[in-house]
């Protein structure tokens, strides 16, 4: 199988701060859904920064999907990013002011890579990922800020799915949703992902999530920073 992540001796401090991550080696599979797990402040936030080139390793190797990103410059891993990644971040990052159709089809703007990847025109794509992730059509051209937490979460999540990024990484996506819309989210999460053959990485406290996953990580079994 290809490997989508595999790390060699990574480490990374946050600047003035004593290093947060030391991991000597981490292999995945394209095609796994991870949870990675650990507590409040351990760092999962930021190794999933790493692994979307928002930040860079200060040693060691990072690969993603074959390439390395620790030589790769904050342009390259930009791009990189746009092309092959769709992030939900904890606090979703939508633009405020656009329609939640701008929103999901921002995904595309900085990557033709994404763009040739669609099977139809980008707001036809647009309206059956929110469609899916059931997000009603009369919210579909409202600007984002009217939405509630929940459905901004499901804005992101379509955002995150549209071109068919190779992996899908994932920062607490349902915090913000109750038990049933959890359950839905995650249904339709996982298959959209299978459907795309994206993989997934997923970080959350929700341990009632674990089951769903091909794999658990906990942060603190790869991390060997506190030991330095
Ligand atoms: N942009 C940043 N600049 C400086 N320090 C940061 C930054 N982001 C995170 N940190 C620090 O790195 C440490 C780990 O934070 P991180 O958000 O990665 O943890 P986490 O495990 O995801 O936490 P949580 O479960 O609460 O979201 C914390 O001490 C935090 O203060």
């Amino acid at each position: 199988m290809t490997s989508l992540v595999s790390i060699r001796h990574l480490s990374f401090a946050w600047p003035g701060q004593a290093p947060l991550l030391h991991i000597p080696n981490f292999e995945l599979a394209a095609g796994e859904s991870v949870f990675i797990k650990g507590p409040s402040g351990s760092g999962k936030s930021t190794l999933l920064g790493l692994l979307a080139g928002i930040q860079s390793a200060n040693q060691g190797q990072l690969r993603l999907l074959g390439h390395d990103l620790t030589s790769m410059s904050a342009r390259a891993r930009d791009q990189f990013r746009a092309d092959h990644i769709g992030y939900i971040f904890q606090q979703f990052n939508l633009l405020p002011f656009l329609s939640v159709l701008e929103n999901v089809t921002s995904a595309l703007i900085f990557s033709r890579h994404k763009r040739r990847r669609l099977t139809q025109p980008a707001e036809a794509e647009a309206r059956r990922l929110l469609g899916e992730l059931q997000l009603a059509p009369e919210l579909w051209l409202q600007p984002v800020h009217r939405l509630s937490i929940g459905q901004q979460q499901r804005v992101a999540a379509a955002r995150a799915l549209m071109g068919r990024p190779e992996l899908v990484i994932a920062d607490e996506p349902t915090s913000a949703l109750d038990a049933d819309n959890r359950t839905a989210f995650m249904t339709l999460l996982f298959n959209e992902c299978r459907r795309q053959h994206s993989s997934l990485i997923f970080v959350s406290h929700d341990s009632a999530l674990e089951p769903l996953f091909t794999r658990v990580v906990s942060l603190s079994d790869l991390n060997e920073a506190s030991l330095c």
